[in-house]
């Protein structure tokens, strides 16, 4: 980090005031002061390549360019990623740095975040040894193939068909329909070699469901695809420019029996079709994927309130007080409301992570078992909270931008780009409305158990309790409040069964009843996954090792996540929970004494987050807040800039002025 000498004097004073201490708040978030130092280290190895460094923002380049220089920027990233691990005889911690090299999305993250585990998760042991020393190599590089240009939420429609011969013991790869192109898969457009394709699996004219198979694409030397493969890019998005998302589609192409992940099922060489334990097992990744979402999520959240809480406490405009000078813009209460909520929910998604991955630890560790008992809670849990939070992430990024005012508009600021990567991840690794009905599923089968008197799984057991404690009194404490979301989830998940019942019983059938009652049951999963994220954050941090001072100020926080998420929601509370009026009113004024509460600690705690300058890559939140100067050097940057006259002055301003006097 800069030294404090060069830095803004509104943020010397702003740290100058932070009430604990800053290097213990590091320590915690990101597990300990080990894996802060190792974090640091690894991060300060990346940042030493010089090739790394880009000689203007990336904005100036065109797509192919900004592609090119992607790839080059992860390949070097890459060595250095090997070079760590051949020195330490370990992979580097846990990071962001691939934010401040590559800015937008590596074209390997598919190869690393789902090629490779695909093949660890779905593959037979003898299928893992062939694939991932190449995988994790870089020998091979790949993705996962899966969504088309027909189909992307409904996988069981995929239209891509997997053909099995027995006669050469192969797989038949065919996209008969325009609709059945793979269309979306990370890296496929340019960069990859192989990819995992899920496909339908037909044997003698049967269908089997759809099933990963790797298929290697292009040539290894040339690059080019081979022969009955049609491969290209997509196009420009919002985001994920250089994360090369491409179309695929097969002609007869044949792959050897091999070639079909079978850890779960199999096709024996005689074609003999043998099930895996559950089928959904197939759909791993996906879980995983999930999972990791919610981590990225506190990541977003952490690195725009960054951003737009070190800028407010630098920008000054208008008074508070006419007597008095122009006010840091952190000190309007109506700027806190917006920014204060980004750093407690960055908080929220980091603790759910934490308490995901051990349920995601656990889940795998008993299907290693054959035990498949919680695998429901997992994916019913997984798909919730990766709607929520990502859906959430993007509000809370986006509140930052708008919170920077002009500036935030600024490619510079990185509130932008930040935005536009964010917000794909309430689209992809599943649509967030399509999962929030997979969790409604679980969650009305967990209360027609309720309804029998059976045990529930313990994400869901609340709905048992609140059945019982549905007459207690309100209680304006977090543990209240905890227990009032709980009941607007039981509240809604009861609701949108009899909905479904009422159908029924008016002569529809189940499916039918299921759609008319989806936009309840889609907000009583929102509702269930409000519960579980305030439970467990309240949980986390009361059970944290943080010194006083920092527990006060991270109980503070996790205290405004839940009075906002209160205030929000209040007609679903007071039409659920036992609240009152008058409790609203008190929470209400004490949502507002925290804003006031958290205000001396508010640059304080965005430094918690550690996030250096180059990953923030921010002309707005730099943790010296130079904020006019570097907005006035990153404008001098633009090609404009490079020429005192345009050449376009001479073709096109000049005749049109010149034809204006005529
Ligand atoms: C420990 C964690 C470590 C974390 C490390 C993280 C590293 C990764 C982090 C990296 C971050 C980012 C990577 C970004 C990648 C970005 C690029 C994006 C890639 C993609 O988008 S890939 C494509 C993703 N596509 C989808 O998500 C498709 C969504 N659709 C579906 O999943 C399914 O179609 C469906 C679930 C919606 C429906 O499936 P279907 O077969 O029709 O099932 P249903 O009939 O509805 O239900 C039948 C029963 O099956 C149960 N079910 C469904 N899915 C699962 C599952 N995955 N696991 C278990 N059970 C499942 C369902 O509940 C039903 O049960 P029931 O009958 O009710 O009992
Ligand atoms: C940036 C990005 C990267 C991606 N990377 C990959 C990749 O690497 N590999 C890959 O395979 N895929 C990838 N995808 C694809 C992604 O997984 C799909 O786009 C996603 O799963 C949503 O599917 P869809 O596009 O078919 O949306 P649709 O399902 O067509 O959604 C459109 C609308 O229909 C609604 N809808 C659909 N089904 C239902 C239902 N049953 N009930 C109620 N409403 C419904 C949705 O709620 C939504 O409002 C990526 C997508 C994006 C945006």
């Amino acid at each position: 980090m800069s030294t404090e000498t060069k830095c803004n004097p509104d943020l010397v004073r702003e740290r100058a005031k932070c009430t604990f201490d800053v290097n213990e708040l590091i320590n915690l978030f990101y597990g300990s002061e080990k894996a802060t130092k190792e974090r640091r280290h690894f991060e300060d190895a990346v940042l030493a390549v010089k090739e790394l460094k880009d000689a203007i923002p990336e904005e100036y380049l065109s797509h192919k360019e900004r592609y090119e220089n992607g790839v080059r920027k992860a390949t070097i990233l890459r060595d250095v990623y090997r070079d760590y691990k051949a020195k330490h005889n370990r992979d580097p911690p846990p990071n962001q740095i691939t934010k401040a090299v590559i800015k937008d999305i590596s074209p390997f993250l598919l190869h690393n975040g789902m090629f490779v585990p695909t093949i660890a998760g779905q593959g037979t042991p003898e299928q893992q040894a062939e694939w991932l020393p190449k995988a994790e190599s870089m020998q091979i590089i790949g993705t996962y193939a899966q969504t088309e240009l027909g189909h992307g939420s409904f996988i069981r429609g995929l239209e891509t068909i997997a053909t099995y011969d027995p006669k050469t013991e192969e797989f038949v790869l065919n996209n008969p329909t325009l609709t059945s192109f793979k269309w979306w898969p990370g890296g496929l457009g340019s960069t990859v070699n192989h990819c995992v394709v899920v496909a339908q699996l037909y044997i003698n004219g049967k269908s089997h469901g759809i099933h990963p198979f790797i298929a290697q694409i292009r040539d290894l030397d040339t690059h080019k695809p081979l022969p009955g493969v049609k491969v290209g890019e997509i196009g420009p998005k919002m985001g994920f420019q250089t994360a090369n998302n491409g179309f695929l589609g097969f002609d007869n192409f044949r792959i050897p029996r091999k070639n079909m992940l079978m850890k779960n099922a199999q096709v024996l060489k005689d074609g003999t079709f043998v099930k895996g334990i559950n089928e959904k097992l197939t759909y791993g990744t996906m879980v995983m994927v999930r999972v990791g979402i919610v981590g990225d999520c506190s990541f977003y959240a952490a690195l725009a309130a960054t951003i737009a809480v070190r800028y407010s406490a630098v920008r000054h405009q208008s008074h508070i007080k006419a007597s008095e000078p122009e006010a840091q813009i952190l000190d309007y209460l109506t700027q806190q409301h917006k920014l204060f909520i980004a750093v407690a929910s960055s908080h929220v998604y980091r603790n759910a992570y934490l308490w995901m991955e051990k349920m995601y630890t656990n889940v795998m560790k008993e299907l290693s078992q054959d035990k498949q008992d919680n695998l429901p809670e997992l994916h019913a849990t997984a798909c919730c909270l990766k709607a929520v939070c990502s859906r959430d992430a993007g509000s809370l990024v986006e509140e930052c931008r708008l919170a920077c005012g002009g500036h935030g508009y600024m490619a510079s600021s990185n509130l932008p780009l930040t935005y536009g990567v964010t917000i794909a991840a309430v689209t992809y690794e599943g649509e967030r409305t399509v999962l929030l009905l997979q969790t409604a599923r679980y969650l009305m089968k967990a209360w027609m158990a309720a309804l029998k008197g059976k045990v529930l799984s313990p994400s869901v057991s609340y709905l048992l309790n609140s059945l019982k404690e549905s007459k207690k009194p309100w209680q304006n404490t977090p543990e209240g409040i905890v227990k009032g979301f709980q009941h607007v989830s039981f509240g809604k998940v009861k609701a949108a069964y009899e909905t479904i019942q009422k159908y029924m019983k008016q002569g529809k059938d189940y499916e039918d009843a299921w759609n008319l009652a989806s936009v309840q049951l889609v907000k009583a999963s929102e509702a269930h996954s409000r519960a579980i994220l305030c439970e467990v954050s309240w949980e986390a941090v009361c059970s944290s090792s943080a010194s006083p001072n920092l527990s006060r100020v991270l109980q503070q926080l996790a205290q405004l996540y839940l009075t906002y998420w209160t205030l929000e929601t209040s007609g679903d509370l007071l039409l659920y929970s036992n609240i009152t009026k008058d409790d609203l009113i008190i929470l209400r004024d004490k949502y507002e004494e925290l804003l006031v509460a958290i205000r001396p600690n508010a640059v304080g705690l965005v430094d918690g987050f550690d996030l250096r300058d180059e990953i923030l890559n921010s002309t707005l939140g730099s943790y010296d807040g130079r904020v006019y100067e570097r907005l006035m050097e990153e404008a001098l940057k633009s090609p404009l800039n490079q020429e005192t006259v345009n050449s376009s002055f001479h073709k096109y301003l000049k005749p049109m002025m010149e034809k204006a006097k005529l």
